[in-house]
């Protein structure tokens, strides 16, 4: 059977995640040797992008944290099982915004459920499926929520976003947690560099990291 590569992408909001795989995408698909696909969570397929609609929504302000973290896993489940999976299975490099490392920074540490018990049932839904590779890009949690305020408008924060700054900081030292636990699988990228230079940097981990897959 065929293994694909499953690269994610991870960082505090507004740390250019989307902004940097919409550049990083087309780069790869030019010159890798493989199918290579992105995907994002919550979402990824309509049942997932449901849950997100769901989570994300501003007016569900009375969303209980362990519901919330429940609804990531299973959008998280239903997403990996049917594209991530099966698009690994065909060989392809897939590029993911966000995975796991989100719960476990964001549920984890920003609603304080503990690192650990997101884990858990985190667990249960991936199967031990971790990443390949992730790429973190790393950013203060002022710089990324300004650059969120600059560039939404204010109906188009979501629940998260609208989180409080202290709430943003302690996803910021969960991530810098997460990278030093995990120094194999997981690397940091400055991403207070301009949006090129951070492209440039993902592009190089990749094409050093997997050298087989370019042509
Ligand atoms: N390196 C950068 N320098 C300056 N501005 C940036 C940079 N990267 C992204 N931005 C800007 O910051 C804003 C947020 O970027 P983007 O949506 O890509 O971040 P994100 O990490 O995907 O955020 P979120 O997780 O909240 O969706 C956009 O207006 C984007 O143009
Ligand atoms: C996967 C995942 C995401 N989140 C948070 C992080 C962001 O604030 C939003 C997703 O929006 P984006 O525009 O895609 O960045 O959801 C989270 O709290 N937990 C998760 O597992």
């Amino acid at each position: 059977m065929k293994t694909g590569i499953f690269i994610s992408i991870e960082g505090p909001d507004g740390a250019g995640k989307t902004s940097v795989l919409q550049e990083l995408l087309p780069r790869l698909q030019a010159a890798a040797k493989v199918t290579v696909m992105s995907t994002r969570e919550p979402g990824g397929i309509p049942i997932s992008e449901k849950i997100r609609q769901i989570i994300l929504d501003p007016g569900n302000s009375e969303m209980d944290k362990r519901t919330e973290a429940l609804l990531y896993a299973a959008a998280r489940r239903q997403h990996l099982v049917q594209k991530i999976l099966p698009a690994l299975a065909d060989g392809q490099l897939v590029v993911c915004d966000r995975f796991v490392d989100s719960s476990l920074a964001y549920q984890g540490a920003g609603r304080r459920i503990g690192i650990e018990a997101v884990a858990e049932i985190n667990a249960f839904a991936i199967e031990d499926k971790y990443p390949d590779l992730t790429l973190y890009l790393d950013v203060d949690s002022d710089t990324g929520l300004e650059r969120i305020r600059k560039g939404r408008k204010s109906h188009e924060l979501d629940r998260l976003d609208v989180e409080s700054p202290e709430f943003h900081q302690r996803v910021r030292h969960a991530y810098l947690q997460i990278l030093a636990d995990n120094p194999d699988r997981i690397i940091r990228v400055d991403a207070r560099e301009n949006i090129a230079d951070v492209v440039e940097t993902c592009y190089s981990i990749i094409k050093e990291k997997y050298p087989d897959l370019f042509n």
